[in-house]
């Protein structure tokens, strides 16, 4: 059966664990490595910077034994992807993996060719702790198959991937996230949704880049709580995105407003903002 959304009122819980977790990376500064795609680079690591975690867009195969064993978490983004960039992302999963150190993939338009899908498959059997991706990218995920797509955008809302995702995550192991108006998080059993955000990110390319991004940093300062930094991450993103729109005029300036909003963030605002709520069967 169909998972219906069950609206409950803000949990003071949440917030105050989003507090919290925003707080540590200020105060931590986790060092986040991204192998990312060349339209991202630059709104993801301002956005490392603006929740205060320190971003490194490292990519050579030649560096990756020196300085991945070393970051707090490495963040895998497929969105520009070529052969030859694909064996460093393979070292650097396994590096991060065999270091103990978190890892999360965005498997940008990953049904959109059979390359494309099978470099996310193969780096899915490198044990990622979180996959962010859109509807329709977790249900090419899913059912690993390659079908017709709007490229790095979805055609499918999250809640149409609910089961897709708790499959993909119950098969991989991976706490498993799927971007939209609402932002579903699940483990394989459990589904949380976080309801924060405006539809305009939309419209900013490599918002979703970001807040992958975003959730390695969650995940870095800590790592045996990824279902619930997954969910914290997307839902202080989303809360920036809220703050920003009330000052931007279109997409470009609420790309600059998000990233102020996200650095200014206080906790009487974080905490009245946050609305994250459970998924029941
Ligand atoms: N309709 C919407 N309402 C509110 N927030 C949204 C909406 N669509 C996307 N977002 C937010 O925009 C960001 C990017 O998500 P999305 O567009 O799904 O990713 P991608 O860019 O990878 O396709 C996420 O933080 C998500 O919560
Ligand atoms: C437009 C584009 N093309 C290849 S990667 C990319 C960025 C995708 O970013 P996002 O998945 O966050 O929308
Ligand atoms: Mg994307």
């Amino acid at each position: 059966m169909e998972a219906e959304p069950k609206v409950e009122p803000p949990s003071d819980q949440w917030a105050d664990m989003a507090w919290t977790m925003l707080t540590t990376v200020r105060r931590q500064s986790p060092l986040i490595q991204c192998i990312t795609n060349f339209v991202s680079m630059d709104l993801m690591a301002n956005t490392l910077l603006s929740a205060g975690a320190s971003p490194a867009m490292l990519h050579t195969l030649e560096e990756i034994p020196h300085f991945t064993p070393h970051v707090h978490a490495l963040c895998l983004n497929v969105g520009t992807l070529s052969a030859d960039w694909l064996p460093s992302m393979k070292a650097a999963a396994n590096f991060a993996f065999n270091s103990s150190k978190p890892w999360v993939l965005d498997p940008v338009a990953a049904g959109a060719s059979g390359f494309r899908l099978n470099a996310c498959l193969e780096l899915i059997q490198l044990k990622p702790t979180v996959i962010r991706g859109n509807g329709s990218e977790i249900l090419a995920l899913s059912k690993a198959s390659v079908q017709p797509t709007k490229g790095v955008d979805s055609s499918h809302e999250s809640t149409d991937a609910i089961e897709a995702a708790k499959s993909l995550a119950q098969a991989t192991g991976a706490i498993v996230a799927v971007s939209g108006a609402i932002d579903i998080v699940t483990d394989g059993k459990r589904v949380i949704g976080a309801h924060n955000g405006v539809a305009m990110m939309q419209k900013i390319t490599a918002t979703g880049c970001s807040v992958t991004a975003l959730i390695a940093a969650f995940v870095a300062v800590d790592p045996s709580n990824a279902f619930e930094a997954t969910a914290l991450a997307l839902s202080v993103f989303g809360v920036a995105g809220e703050m920003g729109m009330r000052l931007a005029k279109g997409p470009a300036s609420l790309r600059m407003h998000l990233i102020d909003s996200l650095y200014g963030l206080d906790e009487a605002t974080l905490i009245s903002h946050v609305k994250i709520t459970t998924f029941c069967d």
